[in-house]
């Protein structure tokens, strides 16, 4: 597919957007699945990186080396897998991002336990050899600031264990609402997880009591089409499937974020309809984001497109993901005539821009989300977005999404 250009549009409303299930809940269910064969997944994700999780987990045995590309919730989630499968020897590598992308926390947590994983390279990155061992251990310390990746890939095992688990985490804990969605997904399958002061108990548990999971459609995706609406024209609505108002993924924290850029939502039986329903007033926008990483980028880009200021913090992890997203938003936003200020832990965008006749270039760093991000800005400006197929680590549809709201694509 290659680069993409999309000429400056005016968005269509439409009515039947279904975005596939979330990555995050689907990986961690394939999981759950591989440890429950009785467990069924429905509306899982189309992502790669489920795809990913699907290939590697219905490999186990028959291979001796899992690549798991780009998707960091399969290393991390995989490597407690593979600690715990008695007998096998397995080399789990990816692509080169990976490979700078750390997992000393979880492999020094999961050797603590008495697993046995090294390091085929540089200490503390993938490729790692793991041979899987029965873990008779049951207490884990665990520092909670780098990924929540790695607690939940404990989590995730902490039922199939012997004497279970006791996780406990120390310093300020990243990303927290995907350690929720981790304890909710494992509670609601009948696994009586529980996560008080600091401590997660996850007892041994032979047979889930609930074999059925519907996973909700992903938010992070849902992101794209907030900022779309958010740069439209009052009145312009989408309705997008399948999403609930109780939703286990941080990212639905849109729907409040999204009032300050004049967009409702209306939460209907198993839909939301976003709406643009008035211009903003505010003419700046300070937001954490700890919580919410992976909307960061998609927030920033609207402010952009509406002329607002903003500072967004919290965001530590942003250097460790596809890319160091703090480094490539200021690389492109600054394309647009923007200043953009960045520290190790926050972004800040300083003036509104004027756009402009010629199509901007938008590198994508082998991150998907930095082409979602910024396809939104073709309702100010033409675009042309580089290896626009990245996309389908976590959102294969997303330019035939788009081409349903008018957009004009040419590959
Ligand atoms: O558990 C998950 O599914 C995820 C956790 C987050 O990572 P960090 O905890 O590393 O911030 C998030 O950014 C990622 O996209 C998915
Ligand atoms: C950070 C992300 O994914 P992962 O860490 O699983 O590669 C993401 O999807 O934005």
């Amino acid at each position: 597919m290659n680069d993409i250009l999309l000429n400056k549009s005016e968005l269509k409303n439409n009515q039947g957007i279904i975005i596939s299930g979330s990555k995050s809940e689907t990986n961690r269910l394939l999981l759950l699945q591989a440890l429950y064969p009785n467990l069924k997944i429905e509306n899982a994700s189309n992502s790669d990186d489920s795809e990913v999780m699907k290939n590697a987990l219905q490999s186990v045995g028959k291979s001796s080396e899992i690549n798991v590309y780009h998707a960091g919730t399969a290393m991390r989630f995989l490597t407690s897998f593979y600690a715990i499968q008695e007998g096998l020897e397995v080399v789990i590598s990816g692509s080169n991002r990976m490979h700078e992308r750390p997992i000393k926390i979880l492999v020094d947590a999961l050797n603590q336990l008495g697993s046995d994983i090294s390091y085929l390279n540089q200490e503390g990155f993938p490729p790692i050899k793991i041979i899987g061992k029965k873990i008779q251990g049951n207490k884990v310390l665990i520092d909670a600031n780098v990924s929540s990746q790695y607690i939940t890939s404990l989590m995730l095992i902490g039922s199939s264990l012997p004497n279970g688990l006791e996780i406990q985490l120390q310093g300020k804990i990243t990303s927290i609402p995907y350690i929720k969605m981790t304890l909710s997904v494992l509670q609601s399958l009948g696994i009586k997880a529980e996560f008080e002061n600091n401590i997660i108990k996850i007892p041994h548990t032979e047979k889930l009591t609930n074999d059925t999971f519907v996973v909700e459609s992903d938010w992070s995706s849902a992101s794209y089409f907030y900022s779309l609406i958010a740069l439209s024209k009052i009145d312009t609505e989408i309705t997008l499937g399948y999403f609930k108002q109780n939703s286990l993924q941080g990212d639905a924290v849109l729907a409040e974020i999204y009032q300050n850029f004049g967009v409702q939502t209306i939460f209907t039986d198993n839909k939301i309809i976003l709406k643009k329903i008035e211009n903003p007033s505010i003419k700046n926008i300070n937001l954490n984001l700890n919580n919410a990483p992976d909307i960061a980028q998609t927030i920033i880009v609207t402010c952009l497109g509406l002329g607002i200021t903003c500072n967004l913090t919290g965001l530590h992890t942003l250097k460790i993901k596809e890319t160091d997203r703090l480094q490539a938003l200021k690389n492109e936003l600054e394309k647009f005539g923007a200043s953009v200020s960045i520290s190790a832990d926050s972004i800040q965008l300083i003036n509104s821009v004027v756009f402009q006749n010629d199509p901007i270039k938008i590198e994508t760093y082998q991150d998907h989300r930095m082409a979602m991000a910024f396809a939104p800005l073709i309702l100010k400006q033409s675009l042309v977005i580089k290896n626009a197929e990245v996309v389908s680590k976590s959102y294969p549809d997303f330019w035939n999404d788009l081409k349903l709201l008018n957009v004009i694509l040419k590959y």
